[in-house]
């Protein structure tokens, strides 16, 4: 077992409210030799004095900079725009592998300070798959929101919320005739489909679940017969779209998409109908008025890709119970194991694309 030592930092964005790694799980880490460090941080939803009690050194917010040289520092999301230099190893979602906005400017970071970037969407198993992610909750909050749209009781602005509230409004939406509604979760099978059906089933509305047996030949009337789809699909070869822009027209019951996706303009976009993703603020966009003769609906989509967010407790308790294992694994003799080997390959690999470039 090699010393490790994790520093947990504060996240940047006030809106924000999720922990990699929550309280309950730091005996874990300190029981395997971890030192643990946590900063203190006016939006986390998890108290400072619980990290605290649960064995963990308290430091001011933002003092990672400070922080010992072979310190692990975890976080969830982007990195302050200062230091220009990263020297540390970071574990977070960067988004920096794949040419979007900044990640050149990233990557140049951590080649001027000579840090690793260890990200999480980058940390897979033999097989490829992801062993940590957030699709479980955005399942849930993703089909949430559609449901309550689709019965009148979305109030937006959205904000972080605890799932006894939101469960309340699913348990209006039961009382109410929830009962006379269909929904369609695609993608059903996976992480954010199985979310998104213990949402919809605490709201009492009748669900079709959609794998990829079921869409290889898509039966359209019968997807345009529910009034709610919840897009829960990843694929990486283009297939034939749930929902074009043909089928705006056609005689259909679907009103609502819920697209938790949010694969809004790749060449996989499952609902090409949309290709902007909605906010917090704004979480609805019209698509469609419908037609004249009401054979069909008027049509709306909710694409928010910050879905786990809006349930920071849930969300933070159900990644750190996947994370925390793992984390172990960067003490294993002989350097960290598996998944922290791939996370590591991405990261040359991007790189020396961005050397190349
Ligand atoms: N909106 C957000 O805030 C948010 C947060 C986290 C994750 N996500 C996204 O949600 C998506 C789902 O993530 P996940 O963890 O549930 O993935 P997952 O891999 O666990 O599940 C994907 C499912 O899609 C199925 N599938 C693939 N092709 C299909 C097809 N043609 N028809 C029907 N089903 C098909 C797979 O069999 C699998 O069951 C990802 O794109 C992820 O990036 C969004």
């Amino acid at each position: 077992m090699q010393p490790v030592h994790v520093w947990i930092r504060s996240e940047v964005r006030n809106t924000e409210r999720r922990a990699p790694v929550v309280p309950a799980d730091v005996p874990t880490l300190l029981d395997a030799g971890f030192e643990v460090s946590v900063e203190e941080s006016p939006q986390r939803v998890f108290a400072i004095d619980e990290y605290a009690a649960a064995g963990a050194t308290v430091v001011p917010e933002g003092t990672w900079t400070d922080a010992p040289r072979d310190a692990y520092v975890l976080g969830i999301k982007e990195l302050p725009d200062d230091p220009a230099s990263l020297c540390h190893r970071h574990i977070y979602f960067a988004h920096a592998f794949k040419g979007q906005q900044d990640a050149e400017r990233t990557l140049e970071r951590f080649h001027r300070g000579g840090g690793e970037l260890l990200d999480i969407e980058y940390l897979v198993d033999e097989n490829g798959r992801r062993v940590v992610a957030f699709g479980y909750w955005a399942g849930y909050v993703g089909a949430a929101l559609g449901l309550l749209h689709l019965a009148g009781r979305l109030r937006p602005p959205l904000a972080p919320m605890a799932k006894h509230e939101l469960d309340a409004e699913l348990e209006e939406v039961r009382k109410n005739g929830a009962d006379r509604l269909l929904a369609l979760v695609t993608g059903a099978r996976g992480r954010s489909g199985r979310g998104a059906q213990a949402a919809l089933l605490t709201g009492g509305v009748p669900v079709t679940r959609w794998d990829r047996q079921e869409t290889q030949d898509l039966h359209k009337q019968a997807l345009l017969g529910h009034d709610l789809l919840v897009n829960c699909v990843v694929t990486h070869t283009p297939t034939t779209p749930f929902v074009e822009r043909a089928d705006l027209d056609h005689e259909r019951r679907l009103r609502v998409l819920a697209d938790v996706t949010c694969d809004v303009t790749g060449p996989t976009n499952m609902l090409p109908v949309n290709t902007e993703i909605t906010t917090w603020e704004e979480p609805v966009r019209h698509l469609h008025d419908g037609t004249a003769d009401h054979a069909a609906a008027p049509l709306e989509v909710i694409a928010i890709d910050n879905l786990p967010s809006l349930l920071p407790r849930e969300a933070s308790e159900g990644f750190s119970a996947d994370l925390t294992p793992h984390l172990l694994g960067l003490a294993d003799e002989g350097g960290p194991s598996g998944p922290w080997r791939a996370a590591a390959r991405a990261f040359d690999e991007a790189q020396g694309r961005r050397r190349m470039a």
